[in-house]
């Protein structure tokens, strides 16, 4: 099948090679020519593990090209997948301004037949509106149908997810289009929701809503378990066992972040507020979510305080919103450098995606040093702070890292160390929750 993927970003390219590597033929279209050109040279302008070998292979082989002519690009396929950014406004409303832009893109050029999918998270009502927009937009009415099909996929796994998902919701009101779209992935064998529009929505938010309110509880309960020696690590793992409840999302730690959790709790809130519903359970996700920096940052702050006069230099492991991406986007990581800054003279970052201050949000503030190895961001630190479980973090021989440090303080901030093999070291071990062995 012929398929234009309207956004080369994270969802767009990945859906764009796995489709290709399915058989069909696809152009990623982007308004982004500088990303194209790289892409079409076969270079990948973001982290995603897998994703560069499978985007050179289909390119080779001819199945995938990339365009910055979004017009050209709609008129040669059948099918328009649109995964543009819906990121959020100050109010946290979803920004609908690329899709808007796409869909004046589409009125403009819709030469034939298309189905128009919008894969990009957006609000209920939006599939809709789009419908509504192009009907009045394009003078023949039958020259489309627009389905809802929502992403599911995680970045750093986007590749095993795309090609296999746990289910595929595909929304809309045509059964003919229904179809084409199922047609489209038959050979991912993944399960099927076919509901209507909304539904499709509603569903993509609520997954995401419910994923941030495991991790929003299981932190809620850390620091209950902080309080009183409990140990999180086996709460989360005793709870999970009930297979009602199950073991993912109960990782305690700074919080979750990326360009998901944040921006869909924050319109799913905004969604209902318009619409009249209260929203008890979202707003305290986000609110449990928020609190969670200055929550660890209290402990840092009580123990530097006791060794230290001096505005301190504190080393940050991991600057991402998780490992195997460098996606910074809403990073808890980003959160407490702001926090830390005031306080300190100097603070070292280490991030394997990280090469300069440029890459960083303080491209011009002197205080941050961005290094490029474990030994280097620990020199004269007061305390190190883990925030990103990269995998290099977690082979760190701390019996000899400890050396280079000032003041041998470490602030776990997700759970990756044993307690007692860092307490053994000689460095001063908090976290949150780990029991009586903080
Ligand atoms: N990143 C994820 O893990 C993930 C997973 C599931 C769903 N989603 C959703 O998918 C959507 C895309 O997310 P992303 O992270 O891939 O975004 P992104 O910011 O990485 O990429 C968006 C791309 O769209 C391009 N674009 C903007 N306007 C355009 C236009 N008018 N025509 C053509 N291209 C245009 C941008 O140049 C950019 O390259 C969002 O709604 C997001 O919520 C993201
Ligand atoms: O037990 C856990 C699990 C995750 N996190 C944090 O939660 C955030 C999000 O993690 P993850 O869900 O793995 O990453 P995303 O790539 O943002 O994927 C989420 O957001 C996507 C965009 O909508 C969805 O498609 C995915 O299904 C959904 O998992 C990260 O900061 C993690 O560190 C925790 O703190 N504890």
């Amino acid at each position: 099948m012929k398929v234009t993927v309207i956004g080369s970003g994270y969802v767009g390219t990945t859906t764009a090679a796995v489709l290709a590597t399915l058989g069909h033929h696809v152009i990623g279209a982007d308004v982004d020519s500088a990303k194209v050109k790289k892409l079409s040279a076969g270079i990948l302008p973001f982290v995603e593990p897998g994703l560069d070998e499978m985007l050179k292979d289909n390119i080779l082989r001819g199945t995938l090209t990339f365009s910055d002519q979004v017009e050209e690009a709609i008129q040669a396929s059948d099918i328009l997948l649109i995964a543009v950014g819906t990121p959020s406004l100050d109010n946290g409303t979803a920004d609908l301004k690329y899709l808007r832009s796409v869909a004046d893109t589409i009125a403009a050029s819709i030469n034939d037949y298309k189905v128009i999918v919008i894969k990009s998270t957006v609000p209920i009502g939006t599939n809709r509106w789009l419908s509504d927009y192009l009907g009045e937009k394009v003078a023949d009415r039958t020259l489309f149908d627009v389905i809802s099909n929502p992403e599911f996929l995680r970045e750093g796994h986007a590749v095993y997810d795309t090609l296999n998902p746990d289910r595929t919701v595909i929304g809309g009101n045509s059964q003919d289009a229904i179809t084409i779209i199922k047609k489209l992935y038959h050979q991912l064998n993944s399960k099927l929701v076919i509901c209507d529009w909304e539904t499709a929505e509603l569903i993509k938010y609520a997954s995401n809503a419910y994923l941030a309110a495991k991790i929003s509880f299981i932190n809620e309960i850390a620091q209950i378990a902080d309080k009183t020696g409990a140990d999180i690590l086996q709460i989360a793992y005793g709870v999970g066992l009930d297979p009602r409840i199950g073991t993912e999302f109960l990782q305690s730690g700074i919080g979750y972040g990326g360009s998901c959790f944040p921006k869909d709790v924050k319109a799913l809130i905004s969604t209902a507020d318009l619409i009249g519903v209260e929203t008890h359970i979202l707003k305290e996700i986000e609110s449990v979510n928020e609190s969670m920096p200055n929550v660890y940052l209290a402990k840092l702050a009580d123990s530097l305080d006791k060794v230290t006069n001096e505005p301190w230099t504190i080393s940050i492991l991991g600057l991402t919103f998780k490992p195997e991406t460098d996606d910074q986007r809403e990073s808890p990581a980003i959160k407490i450098v702001n926090k830390l800054l005031p306080a300190c003279k100097e603070i070292r970052i280490l991030d394997p995606t990280i090469q300069s201050n440029t890459k960083t949000p303080w491209p011009n503030d002197s205080k941050i040093i961005v290094c490029q190895t474990i030994e280097e961001t620990l020199v004269g630190a007061d305390a190190a702070v883990l925030c990103t479980t990269w995998d290099t973090f977690t082979s760190i021989d701390w019996n000899e890292a400890k050396a280079y440090m000032k003041n041998p303080i470490l602030l776990d901030g997700r759970n990756l160390y044993e307690p007692n093999i860092i307490k053994a070291a000689g460095i001063t071990y908090l976290a949150l929750g780990r029991g009586n062995q903080t």
